[in-house]
C-alpha cells in the first residue's frame, strides 16, 4: 500500500482487481480440526486493510436454498449479513484460492474485524487489522456466534492461564455506516450513511441463530450475541473511513457437530436423501438406501462417497514391503513404482472388472459403521520418499504426463506376464511410475510435486503437504490420496471401457490380466485375485479387529470368492 492510500482505498483497490495480498499473505495448513489458515508474511498496521472474504454474492432465498443442499463442511463458509435492510450472503464455499474464505475463527483475541465495504453498488467484506500484526501470525476474527464446535471443546480443554474462555458477548452500540466508490476509476469515496443507529424500524433483523437454526432477533440482541468488540477498536484505525461492522452471528452454523467430524463414521441406511454431501444434487423424497455419517449426519450417493475425496478415510494401507511384489524402481515415485497398470482388452460390460459389485460399500445393506481410523504408521516404516517436493522444478504438465500414460500403458513390463486367461482377454501389464490425481484427474509422475498445485484448492493436499517430508504421517497421506485418485480413475475406466486400470501390485507368482483385480473392501486399492486373501491380512485400511468387522471382511471375502467361482475365476 503506498502511503497515501488509506486502507480503505487500500480494500477497495483489492476488492475492484479480485487481488489478494499475496506477497503479505500464504495460506498453512495448521493441523486436522482447524484445517488451513492465512498467515501473513509481513507486518501488518493498526487499521489496514487485509483480506476479502470474497464469494458469490447471493440473496437470502438463494442462500436458504444452498444451506439446505450444502453439507455443513460447505455451509460455514456463507457469510450472511444485512446490508441496506436486506439479508444477503457471500457464499465463499468455492475453492477460489482466495485467501478469505480460510480465515479462522477467533473470539477471545481476533486481530482483524470483518467490515462491510461498498464498492460500485455492491457489498464487500474486509478484513482489517484490529491491531499491529506482527509477520508470521495467523489472521483471526471473531465469527461471532457462540456456539461453534470448537469453542465448545475450547471450555472444557484447558485454557492457558491468564487467559480466560469467554463466550458469553457483551451488547454493544455500533455505528452502521457503509462506504460506496462508484466505479473502479472514480476514488473519492462518498460516504453513504445507511442507518447509524438500529431504530424501531429496523431493529427486526432475521438472523441464523445458534446452533443453525433461523430465529429473530433484534440488532442489539444481534450484536450482542456475536460479541462484537467495537469499542476496542482504536476510533483512529477508522476515522476516515466510515466502514460499518459486520453483523457476524448471522454466518451459517453447522447444524451439529459436523465440523469436528474429521473422519466420517459411515452407516449404510435407508435415508431421506434430499441433498447429496457431494455433488450436491437433489434426489428424491422417498426413503433411499444411502450411506450417512453418523456423527454429522451428512448423507451421500454411494458413487459420490466412492469417488470423493471426502474425509473418509481410505488410506492405502497395503503398502509394506513384500517380497514377492515387484520391487520400486529406483526412479519409482514415493512407492508408487510398486504399481502397475493394465490395460482393459474390452468394454466394460464384458469385462469382469466392470461387473463386479462396488465391494467396497455394497456387500452389506445394513446398517452397519465403516470407523475408519487414521493409524496406519506402524505398517509404513519401510516406505522410502524418493518423489518429494522439489520447489525449483515444474510440476509435470498434464501433457507430459498424459505422454507418460501413454507410454506406460505401450510400454512392454518388464515382468513376465502371462495372457493366459483367454485371447480376448489379454492383457499387457505395464510397469508404470503414474498416478492419477483424485483432484484434476491427470496423470502423474510426480504425485507430490503435482499436488503442490493444489495446495490451496484442497484441504487434504494442504494437509498432506504440511507434514514433513519423508515422515510417515506424509507417506500415509500421500498414499491414500494417490489412492483415492487411482480408484476414481479406475472408476472412469470400468464406466467407458477404456483405458487403463491403475492396479496396486503384482506378484510375481500371480497371472494377471484386468479381470483378476478387484477393489478391496476397505482400501479401494485394485488387488489380483491371487493376492486378495494375502492383502486382506496386511491391508493397513482393515479396521482394527472386532468381531462386527470380522464378520464383513470374511462377507467381503465369501461374496468376492461366489463371484470368482461363478465366472469360473477361481
Ligand atoms: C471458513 S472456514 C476457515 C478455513 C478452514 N480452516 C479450512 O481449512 O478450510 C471455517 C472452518 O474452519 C475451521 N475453524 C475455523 N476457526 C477455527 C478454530 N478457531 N478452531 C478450530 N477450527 C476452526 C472450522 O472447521 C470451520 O468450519
Amino acid at each position: 500500500m503506498s502511503r497515501r492510500t488509506t486502507p480503505l482505498q487500500d480494500a477497495i483497490n483489492h476488492i475492484l482487481a479480485r487481488r489478494d495480498k499475496n506477497s503479505m499473505l500464504e495460506i498453512k495448513f495448521i493441523n486436522s480440526v482447524k484445517g488451513r489458515g492465512i498467515f501473513t508474511l509481513a507486518n501488518f498496521k493498526q487499521g489496514d486493510f487485509v483480506v476479502e472474504y470474497r464469494g458469490e454474492l447471493i440473496d437470502a432465498t438463494e442462500a436458504e436454498h444452498r444451506r439446505n443442499l450444502y453439507p455443513s463442511a460447505c455451509s460455514v463458509f456463507m457469510f450472511e449479513f444485512i446490508w441496506k435492510q436486506k439479508t444477503l450472503c457471500i457464499d465463499g464455499a468455492l475453492e477460489d484460492g482466495s485467501f478469505g474464505r480460510l480465515v479462522n475463527d477467533e473470539h477471545r483475541t481476533p486481530n482483524c474485524r470483518m467490515k462491510l465495504i461498498e464498492a460500485e453498488g455492491k457489498p464487500h467484506l474486509c478484513l482489517f487489522a484490529l491491531k499491529e500484526i506482527a509477520a508470521g501470525s495467523e489472521i483471526t476474527y471473531d465469527y461471532g456466534g457462540k456456539e461453534w464446535p470448537w469453542r465448545k471443546k475450547l471450555k472444557i480443554a484447558s485454557i492457558p492461564s491468564g487467559q480466560q474462555c469467554v463466550a458469553e458477548p457483551i451488547a454493544h452500540d455500533v455505528e452502521h455506516h457503509v462506504i460506496s466508490t462508484d466505479s473502479f476509476t472514480d476514488r473519492e469515496l462518498r460516504a453513504e450513511c445507511q442507518s447509524s443507529r438500529p431504530t424501531a424500524d429496523n431493529s427486526e433483523h432475521e438472523v441464523h441463530s445458534v446452533g443453525g437454526q433461523r430465529g429473530t432477533s433484534s440488532l442489539k440482541e444481534l450484536i450482542g450475541e456475536v460479541g462484537v468488540q467495537y469499542q476496542e477498536l482504536s476510533p483512529q484505525a477508522f476515522s476516515e473511513e466510515l466502514t460499518s461492522e459486520v453483523p457476524q452471528s448471522s454466518r451459517a452454523v453447522p447444524n451439529d457437530s459436523a465440523c469436528e467430524c474429521t473422519i466420517h463414521r459411515l452407516v449404510f441406511e435407508s435415508v431421506k436423501l434430499d441433498k447429496c454431501g457431494i455433488c450436491h444434487s437433489p434426489l428424491t423424497a422417498i426413503r433411499w438406501h444411502g450411506l450417512r455419517c453418523k456423527q454429522c449426519r451428512c448423507v451421500w450417493h454411494k458413487i459420490c462417497l466412492q469417488t470423493s475425496s471426502e474425509d473418509w478415510d481410505m488410506s492405502d494401507g497395503d503398502v509394506s514391503s513384500d517380497e514377492e511384489y515387484i520391487p520400486n524402481s529406483a526412479s519409482d515415485s514415493e512407492s508408487s513404482g510398486t504399481e502397475l497398470s493394465i490395460e482393459l482388452p474390452g468394454p466394460s460390460k464384458n469385462s469382469h472388472a466392470a461387473s463386479m459389485p462396488d465391494l467396497c460399500v455394497t456387500f452389506a445393506e445394513k446398517e452397519q459403521t465403516m470407523d475408519v481410523k487414521n493409524n496406519f504408521e506402524h505398517i509404513l516404516n519401510d516406505l522410502e520418499t524418493t518423489d518429494d517436493l522439489h520447489p525449483d522444478q515444474e510440476p509435470d504438465s498434464s501433457e507430459s504426463c498424459q505422454q507418460k500414460t501413454k507410454d506406460a500403458c505401450s510400454e512392454k513390463s518388464t515382468v513376465d506376464i502371462s495372457q493366459n486367461e483367454s485371447p480376448t482377454k489379454s492383457t499387457k501389464l505395464i510397469k508404470s511410475t503414474v498416478n492419477f490425481c483424485f483432484v484434476c484427474g491427470k496423470p502423474q509422475t510426480k504425485f507430490a510435486r503435482h499436488l503442490e498445485t493444489h495446495v490451496n484448492e484442497n484441504a487434504e493436499v494442504a494437509q498432506a503437504l504440511q507434514l514433513p517430508k519423508s515422515s510417515k504421517d506424509r507417506k500415509v497421506h500421500l498414499e491414500r490420496l494417490r489412492n483415492l485418485g487411482n480408484f476414481k480413475h479406475n472408476s472412469a475406466v470400468k464406466t467407458t471401457g477404456s483405458g487403463c486400470l491403475k492396479v496396486k501390485r503384482i506378484s510375481k507368482k500371480s497371472s494377471s490380466s484386468a479381470e483378476t483385480y478387484e477393489y478391496y473392501l476397505y482400501c479401494k486399492g485394485m488387488i489380483s485375485r491371487k493376492e486378495v486373501s494375502r492383502h486382506m491380512k496386511r491391508c493397513a485400511l482393515r479396521p482394527e479387529n472386532n468381531a462386527e468387522e470380522k464378520l464383513k471382511d470374511s462377507l467381503w471375502y465369501s461374496i468376492y470368492s461366489i463371484h470368482n467361482v461363478t465366472k469360473g475365476m477361481i
